[in-house]
């Protein structure tokens, strides 16, 4: 079974085209300003416009408010959002406000926080699973960390979901086998800097997701 891949934080022509290039399933644009890889809308609607309908675009919120949402739909920038740190009834408000797909983020350390996934059951379209950050953390994700898979071994999954935290070109052939997602996300693991992402690593994780 084909693996889907997103390719999150993108933010420069170059690199946007290096994941589309190389195959990638969706890209992420990220909407948090204390973010290394937040966007302003007009950079958005300059990446949004080289990529192609078949893929899709996925805008990164933290627990937006509606004003955010709206300018985001506006914008015409995104066909889905994934939403972090978001209660299950403002996901299912803002995916009936929006009318986009709608992940919901939940943060994993511990077999305990895969339970929170069941509250999105009709609330939201997918699961990203993703490392929890420190409570202290300047960011909810994109912090390269990652959770211990076996946490998913014998979990049921109640949506669609996806794989993210810590993924790079080394460990993710491992982490599609360990964990059998047909989606993994990936965002620091592609980058030389915070916020930088290089197309070499993204060629590399994107090739690597394919064998
Ligand atoms: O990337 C960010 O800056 C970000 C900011 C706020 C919320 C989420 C963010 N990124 C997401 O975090 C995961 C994991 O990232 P990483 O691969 O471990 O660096 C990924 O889904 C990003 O979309």
């Amino acid at each position: 079974m084909p693996v889907h891949t997103k390719i999150c934080g993108l933010s420069t022509p170059e690199t946007l085209d290096a994941a589309l290039r190389h195959g990638a399933s969706h890209v992420g644009f990220v909407f948090f300003p204390p973010s290394p890889r937040h966007l302003d809308f007009a950079r958005a609607a300059q990446l949004a416009a080289r990529v192609p309908s078949h893929v899709r675009r996925v805008g990164v919120f933290v627990d937006p408010d509606d004003a955010l949402v709206e300018e985001a739909v506006a914008s015409g920038t995104i066909d889905a959002v994934q939403l972090h740190k978001t209660a299950a009834s403002r996901v299912a408000a803002i995916r009936a406000r929006s009318g986009l797909e709608s992940w919901a983020a939940v943060a994993v350390k511990t077999r305990a926080d895969l339970d929170a996934a069941r509250a999105f059951a009709g609330a939201a379209d997918r699961i990203l699973y993703d490392a929890k950050t420190p409570d202290d953390a300047k960011l909810p994700g994109g912090m390269g960390l990652r959770f211990d898979w076996a946490l998913l071994d014998g979990f049921r999954h109640h949506l669609p979901w996806a794989l993210s935290g810590g993924l790079d070109p080394a460990n993710v052939g491992e982490a599609i086998a360990r964990t059998g997602a047909s989606l993994v996300d990936v965002s620091s693991g592609v980058e030389s800097a915070p916020g930088v992402k290089d197309m070499d690593k993204i060629g590399a994780f994107l090739k690597a997701t394919q064998s």
